[in-house]
């Protein structure tokens, strides 16, 4: 049986959106939901940058396009393509929220979002560590996104893809609109099982 749900599909497919509706329909039931989002920014209709979302609506950077990231005053600079992580910012915002996964005190099964495991967020250690925490945890159950495999692979993703208490679903533009029903169940199914 598994535990967690991950989504995955190509850039811009929709994965956050969806996550979205399903974490409004999980809290609508009753559910308990903690986590993060990752949101493009948008500014004159050019993508500068990604920010991260607490479920309970902090916002700080991910990441900036070189141009607007400002100095690294001397720093080491981590970089994906045109992006500059701003790790700092990322794990101040992030690492907070794993607290209680790391003091065993849910509370009863919870749903912990975890958008998204990909290259940005990979950069910092403290942050793989606790996403396997999150994964080993008897009290959540993840959903999470990672991107569909292309050029180097990476560590954790190919981890979370083949443990056998993970269940990924392909997003595509065409099951987009018709699988939301499908996740839902997927996540009671996890919430239910006591471990
Ligand atoms: N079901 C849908 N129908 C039409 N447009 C959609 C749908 N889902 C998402 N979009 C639009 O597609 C764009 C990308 O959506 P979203 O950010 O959810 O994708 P993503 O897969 O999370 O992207 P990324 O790979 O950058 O994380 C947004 O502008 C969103 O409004």
């Amino acid at each position: 049986m598994f535990k967690h749900v991950f989504l995955t599909g190509p850039p811009g497919v929709g994965k956050t959106t969806l996550v979205k509706k399903v974490c409004e329909a999980l809290e609508s039931s009753g559910v308990g939901v903690e986590g993060f989002y990752t949101e493009e920014v948008r500014e004159a209709g050019r993508r500068v940058g990604f920010d991260v979302v607490t479920v309970t609506g902090e916002r700080g950077h991910l990441s900036r396009i070189r141009d607007v990231a400002g100095s690294s005053h001397g720093r080491r600079e981590y970089t994906v393509g045109q992006y500059v992580v701003d790790l700092p910012s990322f794990e101040s915002l992030a690492l907070p929220l794993f607290t209680n996964v790391r003091s065993a005190d849910a509370g009863g099964r919870k749903v912990f979002v975890i958008d998204e495991i990909g290259k940005m967020e990979l950069f910092s250690q403290s942050f793989i560590r606790s996403v396997r925490q999150t994964l080993d945890s008897s009290s959540y159950t993840i959903l999470g996104t990672i991107p569909i495999p292309k050029g180097k692979p990476l560590g954790l993703v190919e981890e979370v893809r083949s443990r056998r208490d993970v269940k990924v679903f392909t997003l595509s533009k065409e099951n987009r609109n018709s699988i939301l029903q499908d996740i839902l169940a997927a996540l009671r199914n996890c919430l239910k099982q006591t471990s």
